[in-house]
C-alpha cells in the first residue's frame, strides 16, 4: 500500500494525515473508506494523479462541484497552495464536516459553499468533480463556472459509449471541448479511471445555468 509521501508534496502531507485521520473516526464524513492507508491511494492518489496535468498544477481559481468528504477538493488545496479552492456541497451535513475538515488540515485557502450548482456563480480557471454525475450533467455543471480557455476534469470511471456520446454533444452545446482522456492508476487495483479534460472554448449561452435540477431530469443530450 502507498504512503502518504508517496502520492502527496511533500508540504501537503502533514494536513492530509490529520485530515485522513479525521474522517476515519468523523461519523459525518461521506465515505465508505475511512481507513487512512486505503484512503491514501483511494482518496488522496485518485484526486493528486491529477497533477499530472499542466491545467490542473497551474490552476489557481478552482472550484471541486459535489465535495461531499472533500475529494478532490481537499487534497488539491494542500497541494497547492497558491490557488484558491472552493468545495462546492449543497447538503449542509457535509459542509460542516468539509468545515472542520479544512480547520484540522489547517487550509487556508479553501471556501467551503454550501450551495447547489446550479445556483452558485464564479468564473475558475479550473473546475473539478468526481463521483458526482454523467457527463452531460458535468459539463453542463461545469461550463458557467469556467473563464473563456478554462479547463473542467472529471474523475470517471467506466464511461459507457453512450455516456460518453452524450457528454460531448452536451460539451459542444455549453462551449466546452474535450481536449484529453488520461488513464490513471492512482492506487494498486484500480481499473478504469480516467481524466477527462475539457476546455472552454466558447462563451456558454446565457440560457445557461438552467433552474436547479433540470441537467439531471432533462439532461442536454
Ligand atoms: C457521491 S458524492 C461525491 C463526493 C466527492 N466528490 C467524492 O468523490 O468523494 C456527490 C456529492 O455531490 C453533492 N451534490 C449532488 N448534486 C449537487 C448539486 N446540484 N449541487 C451541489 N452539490 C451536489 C451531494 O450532496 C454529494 O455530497
Amino acid at each position: 500500500m502507498k504512503r502518504l509521501e508517496d502520492v502527496a508534496p511533500a508540504h501537503a502531507v502533514d494536513a492530509l494525515a490529520r485530515i485522513l485521520g479525521f474522517q476515519s473516526i468523523e461519523p459525518t464524513a461521506s465515505t465508505t473508506v475511512r481507513d487512512p492507508a486505503e484512503a491514501v491511494g483511494r482518496h488522496v492518489g485518485d484526486s493528486l494523479s491529477a497533477l499530472a496535468l499542466p491545467e490542473v498544477a497551474d490552476a489557481r481559481r478552482i472550484a471541486d462541484l459535489g465535495s461531499g468528504a472533500g475529494w478532490p477538493g481537499l487534497a488539491l488545496a494542500a497541494a497547492l497552495p497558491d490557488a484558491h479552492v472552493w468545495l462546492v456541497e449543497s447538503a449542509i451535513r457535509h459542509c460542516r464536516y468539509l468545515e472542520q475538515a479544512v480547520d484540522i488540515g489547517e487550509l487556508a485557502n479553501v471556501t467551503v459553499v454550501h450551495a447547489r450548482i446550479e445556483e452558485w456563480s464564479g468564473e475558475h480557471d479550473l473546475v473539478t468533480a468526481r463521483a458526482l454525475a454523467a457527463l452531460a450533467v458535468l459539463v453542463e455543471y461545469a461550463a458557467p463556472l469556467l473563464e473563456l480557455g478554462g479547463h473542467f476534469v472529471a474523475w470517471k470511471g467506466a464511461v459507457s459509449d453512450d455516456e460518453d456520446a452524450s457528454g460531448l454533444r452536451a460539451a459542444e452545446i455549453v462551449g466546452l471541448e474535450r481536449t484529453q482522456i488520461l488513464p490513471v492508476v492512482p492506487y494498486d487495483g484500480a481499473r478504469d479511471h480516467t481524466l477527462h479534460v475539457f476546455r472552454k472554448v466558447r462563451p456558454t449561452p446565457t440560457r445557461f445555468p438552467r433552474r436547479a435540477g433540470m441537467a439531471t431530469k432533462r439532461p442536454l443530450a
